[in-house]
């Protein structure tokens, strides 16, 4: 689902290639592991797996489509229909519900909100629903986000990025702020949802710890390495 040829990427004014890839393949229903120390690359990268920034050189295609020939307005369409994102910090809007949060993640793409429709349910009901299988309470889905804590802010999050079965979830460090058990349980969470559609996982952490977990580990370090 994910191919990546030659890429090069070069933050303006810098010396060097911030990422110099080669080769990096991802199949269908992979969950990947994507590591690496503080400063090599990471988010770089996934900016330009959701089409933020453009390579210099090189391909990445996602789902056939290569990113770096899309124009801007093509590569955000295709992010929206596409890709479900996990942030760090869960970027959710404090003043709405959890559910209204989630449905957020259907808000820019025509896609993702007719893969609800056809089945027949409201967006209202399915955001409800994953809220459900992630494990958020029935009683706190009409409060405000603000007021949840930091483990039920992360599962919203995780509901508004799967909602409309997106083919690939990026997780950027979602779960820094959480303990080692809160952690797993989150992640199993991840994989169950992602496994009813096959779904793709890329997920970002600076926590070793956590990649037996996964089915393949990507090192930025050794990617970066392998073309020098
Ligand atoms: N917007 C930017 N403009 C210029 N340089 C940048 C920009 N963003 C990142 N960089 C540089 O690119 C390199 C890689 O940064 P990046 O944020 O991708 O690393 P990371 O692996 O995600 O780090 P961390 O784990 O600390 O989040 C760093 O040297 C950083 O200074």
């Amino acid at each position: 689902m994910l191919e990546i040829n030659d890429l090069i990427f070069r933050w303006p004014g810098a010396a060097d290639a911030t990422l110099n890839i080669p080769k990096l393949e991802v199949a269908a229903g992979e969950r990947v592991f994507l590591h690496g120390p503080s400063g090599s690359g990471k988010s770089t990268l996934l900016g330009l797996l959701s089409g933020i920034n453009k390579p210099e050189a090189g391909s990445i295609r996602l789902l056939n489509s290569d990113l770096a020939q899309l124009s801007d307005a093509a590569r955000d369409k295709f992010r929206a229909d596409h890709i479900g994102t996990i942030f760090q910090n869960f970027n959710l809007l404090p003043y709405l519900s959890p559910v209204e949060n989630v449905m957020l993640g259907c808000h820019f793409s025509r896609s993702r909100t007719d893969r609800i429709k056809t089945s027949g349910k409201t967006l209202a009901q399915q955001a409800e629903l994953l809220l459900q299988e992630l494990g958020l309470d029935a009683n706190i889905m009409s409060r405000s986000v603000a007021q949840l804590s930091i483990g039920q802010q992360q599962r919203v999050a995780a509901a508004r990025a799967f909602i409309g079965q997106p083919e690939l979830i990026i997780a950027d460090e979602p779960t820094s702020a959480l303990d080692a058990d809160n952690r797993n349980t989150f992640i199993e969470l991840l994989f169950k949802e992602a496994s009813q559609y096959g779904a793709t996982i890329l997920f970002v952490s600076h926590d070793n710890g956590l990649a037996p977990l996964f089915d393949k580990h990507l090192s930025l370090v050794e990617l970066n390495g392998a073309s020098q």
